[in-house]
């Protein structure tokens, strides 16, 4: 249906223009018909010009995309939540005025790669501020959305790369809900009836184990790696006392002599499907510290580091034929008999019971195991203005943010020393930010005044991690695997 046809659209009436125009009213029959294939004409054209434009912008993302990779860039991606009761809750000492200009929508989506922002001060223009991220989502945008983008990682984390996913934001912008899901209130269950409101961990996990249901069977396991950094303090939630019940044990971060972060004693726990693994994270995630705080009432204060380690079995005919790549398998193997030494034994015991022939034995010996990594990190959100009990815990999150800048700032300018050990949050996470890891940062954003300095100061988290070029993405060398899919 054309403009022209539509009833109810308020256009000038064809009378209207034949009378302006000067158009004779028998004429007018011909007029509306010329006029509506114009209007065909233009709506084609249009529509052409919009495909091309989204077949461009597709093409430019792969290309960005690729130079992404080639530079070892940080993807980032920013969301901004939608306005939220608790954002019309009165501020202390705040008047009235102030209060409704607070509650203002200031940050806003205007395509899906950029973010304006109307920064204006009292006795100053107001001045329109524009960010570019990899990809913007507006307040109407679905937990489906956002996880669409992620999807792809997932299948990179199967095709030998080490995926980090990280949500970075101030306190009640939105990066609990963005990876796990909506709070509800009993025993931190984020797993509500609506699936369509899952986040990223329950979703990434789902479809890490739908692909590696496609693969060979027995070719892949996963195990799973709970911990939350608490006042600059590991506590690993998946730790178990004497009668098998979970409680947080601190533990410590080391640097490895291959130069990698590494927590001793960690607890790794195999898991064999996406349900297994979400009741291993709701039993951790009881223990994560929750306490109200000035914008909302169930504020995660710790950092919380979901880690799953994918361990494939790679026939070694194929497999590293550089000296880096033989170093590789040597750390991994060394790697997996620390961490995973029950599987490792059920791996050898069941190879060498198979392997009767002196050629099924060379076969089995020719198995190596290659792990890759996939880190979920919900970063405790940042604050001003606190005071009181809070503050302590508050200054140890705003210093770990800051550490993670300044790691940043230092990988930007290829200084020769990277602060890591500066806090144990950059401790910990050391190889994804600096190393080989796809590392996506998912900033999250409140729209309203109210908390403009901190979204400001977020939105230039996120320009300067774009910023980082950590030289190319390495991948591990999967090619016997990937020739038996
Ligand atoms: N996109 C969204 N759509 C609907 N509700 C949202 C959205 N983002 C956040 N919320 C809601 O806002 C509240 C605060 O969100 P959330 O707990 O995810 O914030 P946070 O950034 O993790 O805060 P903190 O750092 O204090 O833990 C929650 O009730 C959450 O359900």
């Amino acid at each position: 249906m054309t403009v022209l046809e539509e009833p109810n659209k308020a256009c000038v009436p064809l009378a209207e223009i034949c009378l302006i125009s000067g158009i004779p009213e028998e004429d007018s029959g011909d007029f509306r018909e010329l006029f509506q294939m114009k209007a065909f004409d233009l709506e084609q054209s249009l529509q052409e010009v919009t495909e091309r434009y989204e077949r461009e912008k597709q093409k430019r993302r792969a290309l960005h995309n690729s130079l992404i990779e080639l530079r070892g860039n940080i993807r980032v991606h920013c969301r901004i939540r939608p306005s939220l009761p608790f954002d019309h809750a009165a501020g202390h000492s705040v008047s009235q005025d102030r209060q409704r200009n607070s509650l203002e929508n200031v940050a806003y989506a205007i395509d899906d790669e950029t973010v304006l922002v109307k920064c204006s001060r009292p006795g100053h223009a107001p001045i329109n501020k524009t960010f570019q991220f990899e990809r913007v989502y507006s307040a109407t945008e679905s937990q489906d959305t956002v996880f669409a983008d992620v999807a792809p990682l997932l299948t990179s984390l199967l095709d030998g790369y080490n995926v980090c996913i990280m949500a970075y934001g101030q306190t009640g912008s939105g990066k609990t809900y963005t990876m796990l899901g909506p709070q509800l209130e009993e025993n931190f269950a984020f797993v509500s009836e609506d699936e369509s409101e899952l986040g990223i961990i329950p979703r990434a996990t789902q479809e890490l184990f739908r692909l590696i249901s496609e693969k060979p069977p027995g070719s892949y396991w996963v195990d799973v790696s709970v911990v939350e950094v608490y006042n600059n303090e590991v506590f690993d939630l998946l730790a178990k006392d004497s009668c098998g019940k979970v409680f947080g044990i601190k533990r410590d971060v080391v640097t490895t002599r291959e130069g990698k972060s590494d927590v001793p004693l960690l607890t790794y726990e195999t898991v064999a499907n996406a349900s297994e693994f979400l009741h291993l994270v709701i039993k951790g995630l009881q223990l994560r510290i929750r306490h109200p705080t000035l914008v909302h009432a169930h504020s995660s204060r710790s950092h919380l580091v979901v880690t799953l380690t994918i361990t494939t079995i790679v026939s070694g005919d194929n497999f590293g034929t550089s000296w880096e790549d033989e170093q590789i398998n040597q750390r991994l193997n060394k790697e997996v008999s620390c961490t995973c030494p029950q599987k490792t034994k059920e791996s050898k015991s069941t190879s060498s019971s198979r392997a009767s022939s002196p050629a099924q034995l060379e076969a089995a010996e020719k198995l190596k195991q290659v792990k890759t990594r996939l880190q979920l990190v919900d970063l405790a959100g940042s604050m001003s203005g606190v005071t009181g009990a809070a503050l302590r815990e508050t200054s140890f999150i705003n210093r770990s943010l800051s550490a993670l800048a300044d790691v940043l700032g230092a990988i930007a300018e290829q200084r020769s020393h990277v602060p890591y050990r500066n806090s144990k949050l950059t401790h910990l996470l050391q190889d994804s930010v600096g190393g080989d890891a796809k590392l996506l940062v998912m900033l999250c954003i409140s729209p309203s005044q109210k908390y403009l300095t901190e979204s400001m100061q977020s939105l230039g988290f996120g320009t300067r991690a774009r910023q980082v070029q950590r030289g190319q993405v390495r991948k591990r060398n999967l090619t016997a695997l990937s020739k038996t899919k």
